[in-house]
């Protein structure tokens, strides 16, 4: 398999390339050169298949000759056997027809770990027998910073830097990143919100004072390994379900479009998807694109669902190439039309193509907290608030079809806002139990390049010693 970059005039890169590679030199983001399929019969196959052997079997087309199918299968063995729940990513049955995914059973508690936990892997798998070594440039609005620590902290080879809003995570949230006191993890709180982090880490891609001298990669999902190991778990509940005789609705809390994405992907390759909801909080740029074609920034705004305070969508930029015939050079010149205006007008085949599979829903926090509320009174579940977000999109769709809403947290997370919503408090589970008692380590620096790139180059070893 081949990887081109959205923006069109980067290296076209096998998996290893563009996993090592993480953002593509162009500015743009890698995706599969095409989209392979699974037939009926072959989607019907996996029904019997452990989650490992499931990710395996959809991941072998986009891995190529990058890894053998044994080796592929061991990693998947490996990253899914450190999940506490047997099942890996079980289904919850909520209602009629309502489903719960629960995604956060890996070592941090958030869907993160199921891509994180084999990226971790696939970086050390592709390092071995290399003198390369790693510098990981992040941001998270939460989760992905202590799924990606959890995932390389103390690995040969590899130096992390992880990137967070100061004041702006839950205090389980830093902690799980900051009581992390490997050498290689280096966490800064930035003066600043999730997207000025997000957009420091693709400047300093493009800096050559540090691209230049370090191999930067990334664990956002901009890196194409994430989203890859994401479509997994779309396939595996939708088969449980009955497809592929059955199509099945998703509704996913949605910020970065990342995992959104990855759904889309799978009805790409064939699973049959009834629809994808994107459900905002009120940081609500996709949903007014998805339903007036308004892609335009406003100011984050701070909620109680801190994973999803973003304005600008990483991945967005994946869905609007694909529908956009895949031409480079216009999804190019609309990008950097929005870097210049914050502001994108979705083309009527982009509007058109999107509309088939998609719809979107904002939720405020009322209706949230209302969400976790209702369903711990009538089930006894306790949600995470932005699972509570997609619920109640969901609850909003009608459709003719099992509806899966994505539990892409452990509400032990949120502790506060479920409290808050729900008069319950979650204990942390076993394995981060002690959370508040362990060191932190992190520094606070403003959210300027020369400011954080000055402290990478000082504190990353660079690729040639
Ligand atoms: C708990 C949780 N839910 C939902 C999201 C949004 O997912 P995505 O950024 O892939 O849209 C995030 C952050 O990514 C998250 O941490
Ligand atoms: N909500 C995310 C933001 C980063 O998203 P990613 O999926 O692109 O890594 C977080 O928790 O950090």
């Amino acid at each position: 398999m081949r990887y081109v970059s959205t923006r069109g005039s980067a290296p076209v890169l096998d998996f290893r390339g563009a996993t090592l590679a993480g953002l593509a030199s162009d500015g743009g983001l890698y995706v599969p050169e095409t989209w392979p399929t699974l037939s009926a019969g072959e989607i019907a196959n996996l029904a019997g298949l452990s989650y490992a052997q499931t990710a395996a079997r959809i991941m072998t087309p986009f891995v190529g000759d990058s890894l053998t199918s044994d080796e592929l299968l061991a990693l998947c063995e490996t990253a899914y056997g450190r999940f506490s729940h047997a099942a890996v990513t079980p289904l919850v049955q909520l209602g009629h027809d309502q489903w719960l995914l629960e995604l956060f059973h890996g070592p941090t508690l958030a869907f993160k770990d199921v891509a994180l936990q084999l990226l971790g892997l696939l970086f050390e798998r592709f390092l071995t027998g290399t003198d390369q070594r790693l510098t990981i440039i992040g941001a998270t609005s939460g989760d992905t910073g202590s799924a990606a620590i959890d995932a390389v902290a103390g690995r040969a080879g590899i130096d992390i830097f992880m990137l967070h809003p100061l004041g702006r995570v839950s205090d389980v949230q830093r902690r799980q990143m900051t009581t992390v006191l490997s050498p290689n993890v280096h966490n800064i709180a930035i003066e600043g919100d999730f997207d000025q982090a997000q957009a420091l880490v693709k400047a300093m891609f493009a800096d050559p004072a540090l691209s230049g001298r370090f191999t930067l990669s990334a664990v956002n999902s901009i890196n194409w390994a994430r989203l890859m190991a994401q479509v997994v778990y779309y396939f595996y509940a939708a088969v449980r379900l009955g497809a592929p005789e059955r199509a099945v609705a998703f509704s996913v809390p949605t910020g970065n479009f990342g995992d959104v994405f990855a759904g889309y992907v799978a009805a790409r390759m064939g699973l049959p998807v009834a629809k994808l909801v994107v459900a905002t909080n009120v940081n609500d740029i996709l949903h007014r694109a998805l339903s007036a074609g308004d892609y335009s920034k406003g100011t984050v705004q701070q909620t109680a669902t801190p994973s999803m305070d973003i304005q600008v969508s990483s991945n967005f930029e994946r869905l609007l190439f694909d529908l956009g015939d895949r031409d480079g050079a216009a999804l190019a010149a609309q990008m950097r039309g929005f870097d210049t205006s914050g502001s994108l007008r979705l083309t009527n085949a982009q509007r058109e193509g999107a509309s088939g599979l998609f719809t979107s829903a904002r939720v405020d926090g009322d209706d949230m907290a209302l969400a976790m509320r209702r369903t711990h009174d009538r089930t006894g579940h306790v949600l995470d608030p932005h699972t509570a977000i997609a619920l109640a999109a969901a609850q909003r769709l009608e459709v003719d079809a099992p509806v899966v809403t994505l539990a892409t947290a452990h509400p032990a997370k949120f502790g506060d806002a479920v409290e808050r919503a729900t008069g319950v408090r979650p204990a942390l589970p076993g394995r981060v139990g002690d959370l508040f008692e362990r060191e932190e380590r992190c520094v606070t620096l403003p959210a300027t390049l020369a400011a954080i790139g000055g402290y990478v180059a000082e504190h990353a070893t660079p690729t040639l010693v």
